[in-house]
């Protein structure tokens, strides 16, 4: 850092300290004598560290790992209860996210020689950003990693009942005996399972469409449905929140029932009761506030980006994470955020950006997800019904897993996978796993998806004995 004691100067100015900018930050100065900061005005490790994916994870696992003992006989007899532990679960949620004391992170990002400057930040001229009342500047580059916030949608008397959004859920203190959830998404889906895991006694799911996660393949969303729907999950499909009710609703801070009941009037007339409500409708990028449009940029949507993270037509500008709307995945934006550091390391140097190394191509195909749900659902790349609407012409593989390896881990195993392969390449363009133990199938698909990796050549990439990657043997078995 140098500068007047106005204005203090770095080589990259980096807005936002989730997970995506820490990681800008680190590569564009790794390696290199070029100085950096992060401008950060809640906790350096953003969103997923404190409110999202760490938090989730944690409550999810301690349902997981008593389904997966309930499920194998000989463990089965030594549980007394497969409901998890109240207060054990929420104190590894705790345990997890520190008590929301971030000097670690902090301690992390000074020891990789990036400073932190608490405050909001706001761009205010071409490489310059405010910090309050002091001024930032960037001799190579701003990077926007502001994140995104969740949306209530505009429904009559919804945001006075102050409903919970996916911050409460996570850090939930009080478990609710009724909640009705809107949303049908990744969200809903992970929140709905952790809520039965420990005890909600009603929930209601309202759903506008016909099927939960949507963006993946139909049998993901009917599976997970009837695995909900199963714990007692009542799931209204084709339905909305017509208006709601809560006269004593009150701030009473994140995870705490926010008043007292609700009523819910349901599209159709039905009118639902509950202790809470979770909104879980989607989230929106974080552009505002920002000073973008004093810089010409549009501020209401997303920031977008090209495939080297810039913006267009202010080269010192990047954008990276779930501000940029291109994918709201932590891996994804920290991907992304390793090619904009690499890009801005590249340009300080004099160096070309002619290497695939600057270019975030997996952003368009190639993006792995896996929610955490029982069963969980393991994906990559395009569904059959994207690949068809690209003009693509596939042919599927698809089946229920039943291999040896899911035989040893359930009994009654019941699980199933696809595989959409581009007839013309040769090669797999998307593949869905369903079912326990599938997470950590998903990166081979990966690897098969981005390698291009044809599916003869495949046949010679053997899965080992017994696991539940031979559903990719089975699979392949079926195309021959
Ligand atoms: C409940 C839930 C569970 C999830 N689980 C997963 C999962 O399991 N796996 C997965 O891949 N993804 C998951 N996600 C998505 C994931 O959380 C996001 O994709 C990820 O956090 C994006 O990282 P980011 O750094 O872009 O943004 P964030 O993590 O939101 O960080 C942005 C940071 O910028 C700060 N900030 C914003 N504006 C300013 C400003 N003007 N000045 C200074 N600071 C500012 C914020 O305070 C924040 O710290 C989950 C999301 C939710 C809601
Ligand atoms: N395990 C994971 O990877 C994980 C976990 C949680 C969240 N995330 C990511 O976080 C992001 C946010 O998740 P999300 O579930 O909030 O968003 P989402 O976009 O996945 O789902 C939102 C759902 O809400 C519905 N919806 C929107 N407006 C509505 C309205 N007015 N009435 C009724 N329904 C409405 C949509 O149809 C959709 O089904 C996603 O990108 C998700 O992938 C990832």
């Amino acid at each position: 850092m140098d500068g007047d004691s106005q204005t203090s100067t770095y080589d990259v100015v980096v807005i936002g300290g989730g997970p995506v900018g820490e990681n800008a930050a680190d590569y564009a100065i790794r390696g290199s004598d070029r100085t950096a900061v992060i401008i950060e005005h809640e906790l350096v490790g953003g969103e997923c560290s404190y409110w999202a994916c760490m938090p989730s994870k944690g409550l999810l696992g301690p349902g997981s790992a008593l389904a997966a003992a309930a499920a194998l006989p000989g463990a089965r007899e030594r549980l007394s209860d497969t409901a998890p532990d109240r207060s054990g679960v929420l104190g590894r949620r705790d345990e997890i996210t520190g008590g929301r004391d971030d000097t670690s992170q902090v301690e992390w990002a000074r020891n990789a020689g990036i400073d932190v400057i608490r405050g909001h930040g706001r761009i205010v001229g071409e490489r310059e950003v405010a910090v309050d009342e002091r001024r930032v500047a960037a001799r190579e580059a701003v990077v926007v990693a502001t994140g995104s916030v969740a949306s209530i949608p505009p429904i009559t008397g919804l945001r006075e009942a102050r409903p919970w959004t996916s911050r409460d859920a996570t850090n939930l203190v009080d478990v609710p005996e009724r909640i009705v959830v809107l949303g049908g998404g990744v969200v809903a889906c992970e929140a709905a399972t952790w809520l039965l895991d420990l005890g909600v006694r009603e929930l209601t799911m309202v759903i506008r469409g016909n099927r939960l996660l949507p963006k993946n393949e139909p049998f993901v969303g009917e599976m997970v449905a009837d695995a909900l729907t199963a714990r007692g999950a009542d799931i209204r499909f084709g339905t909305e929140f017509e208006s709601v009710e809560r006269p004593d609703a009150a701030d009473t801070g994140y995870g705490h029932l926010h008043g007292g009941p609700a009523r819910v009037t349901l599209s159709g007339g039905d009118v639902v009761e509950v202790d809470e409500i979770l909104v879980a409708a989607g989230r929106r990028p974080a552009t505002r506030e920002l000073g973008l449009s004093g810089i010409g940029v549009e501020e209401s949507g997303p920031l977008g980006v090209d495939d080297h993270m810039v913006v267009a037509g202010h080269p010192w500008l990047y954008a990276v994470g779930d501000v940029n709307g291109r994918v709201a995945l932590t891996h994804m934006g920290k991907y992304q955020a390793r090619v904009a550091g690499d890009v801005i390391a590249a340009r300080a140097e004099g160096r070309n950006l002619d290497s695939p190394r600057y270019s975030a191509f997996a952003d368009h195909g190639a993006v792995p997800q896996v929610v955490f749900t029982r069963p969980e659902v393991s994906a990559v790349g395009v569904t059959e019904e994207q690949a068809r609407a690209d003009g693509i012409d596939v042919t599927v593989a698809e089946m229920d897993i039943a291999v040896a390896g899911t035989y040893l881990l359930d009994p009654d195993y019941s699980g199933h996978a696809k595989l959409v392969i581009d007839r013309a390449r040769d090669v797999v363009v998307g593949a869905t796993f369903v079912g326990a133990g599938t997470a950590e199938l998903v990166h081979s698909a990966t690897v098969a998806v981005v390698g291009e990796v044809p599916v003869d050549r495949l046949w010679h990439a053997v899965p080992s004995y017994p696991t539940v990657s031979e559903v990719w043997l089975r699979l392949l078995e079926s195309l021959r």
